[in-house]
């Protein structure tokens, strides 16, 4: 075996609101569980598919996907901040590999990362400097998205490029399932707004970025409160992906159009597109099973939240 995968929800709002009572013990004993597969998997090097939160990737070069080589931690929301320990080699492979499968994927020598991909680091292995890391960027905000069938094929030209590395592989996702937090969006966004999601929201001064995660911290509270109306959770619609996920069939999902994510599991549920590849990289390597699989709808977090494992049989 090697490879094997574990998806995780991310929050902002984590380390900001405390959730109901129990909430985060369970939550961090799924944590907990995780960390015991990867330990007993013993991966050499972690392909990490995250999203970004218009902090790396904006809207004055939006790619659907990007392998960074090289990549920089910005330190929001109380996450750790500098070099995250890439191996360069691997994701160089990897992109070529890639591209060579027919997937148009872009490379970035120096990828700025936010909590999306920072927190499932400091979860699973306690810091972004304790094992060497492949980050691939999926698009999970910016519309318009591409096809879910799309991410399904990304993410299984990566499991068959991860597959020859001939090294142990852990491939991770990194995202919510049903959530839609307050995310700005370019269509009617003010001339102030428009400029941050086009490009300056990639140099935010201290002040912008503690008034910014603030904005974001006051309305999970609301939100917990019942004084924000956003998309409801939706843990039918997120059991149902669990399920099909855990299925081995992937090519369900292709059906699922970006419009329908949205409108059934609010905006920032395609963050789903995270697991998907993950787990259609863990397919290309033979059939696998669920480990284990928590979830559990989280208002105090806004977020649908599971944190998953598999490996192949
Ligand atoms: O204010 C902004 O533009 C960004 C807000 C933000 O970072 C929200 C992030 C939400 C998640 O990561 C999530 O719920 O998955
Ligand atoms: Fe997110």
């Amino acid at each position: 075996m090697t490879l094997a995968a574990v998806t995780l929800s991310h929050s902002p709002l984590m380390d900001f609101s405390e959730p109901g009572p129990g909430v985060r013990d369970r939550v961090e004993a799924a944590f907990a569980d995780a960390r015991a597969f990867i330990e007993a998997f013993a991966p050499d090097v972690v392909v990490l598919f995250g999203p970004d939160h218009y902090n790396g990737f904006l809207y004055d070069l939006m790619p659907p996907f990007c392998v960074g080589r090289a990549a920089q931690a910005i330190g929001d929301y109380r996450t750790a901040k500098g070099t995250v320990l890439v191996d360069h080699d691997a994701a160089a492979v990897i992109a070529e590999k890639v591209l060579d499968a027919g997937i148009d994927i872009a490379i970035s020598e120096s990828m700025y990362v936010d909590h999306g991909f920072v927190q499932p680091l400091q979860v699973l292995f306690g810091g972004i400097d304790r094992i060497p890391v492949v980050p691939v960027f999926i698009n999970c905000v910016a519309v318009p998205l591409g096809p879910v069938r799309r991410v399904r094929l990304l993410g299984e030209a990566i499991g068959r490029a991860a597959g020859a590395l001939n090294r142990r592989v852990l491939v991770v996702g990194s995202g919510g399932l049903s959530h839609d937090p307050p995310l700005p969006m370019l269509a009617g966004a003010s001339p102030e707004v428009a400029a941050r999601l086009i490009s300056t929201g990639r140099h935010l001064t201290p002040q912008q970025r503690a008034d910014r995660e603030r904005r974001v911290i006051e309305a999970g509270r609301a939100y917990a409160a019942g004084r924000l109306t956003v998309a409801p959770l939706n843990p039918e619609w997120d059991r149902r992906l669990l399920d099909i996920l855990a299925g081995g069939d992937l090519t369900e999902l292709d059906a699922w159009t970006p419009d329908s994510f949205a409108a059934q599991a609010g905006h920032s549920s395609h963050e789903a597109r995270t697991s998907i590849a993950a787990y259609a990289a863990l397919s290309t390597q033979g059939p696998y099973d669920t480990v284990s699989s928590f979830y559990e709808e989280i208002p105090d977090w806004i977020a649908g939240f599971a944190v998953t494992t598999a490996q192949t049989r």
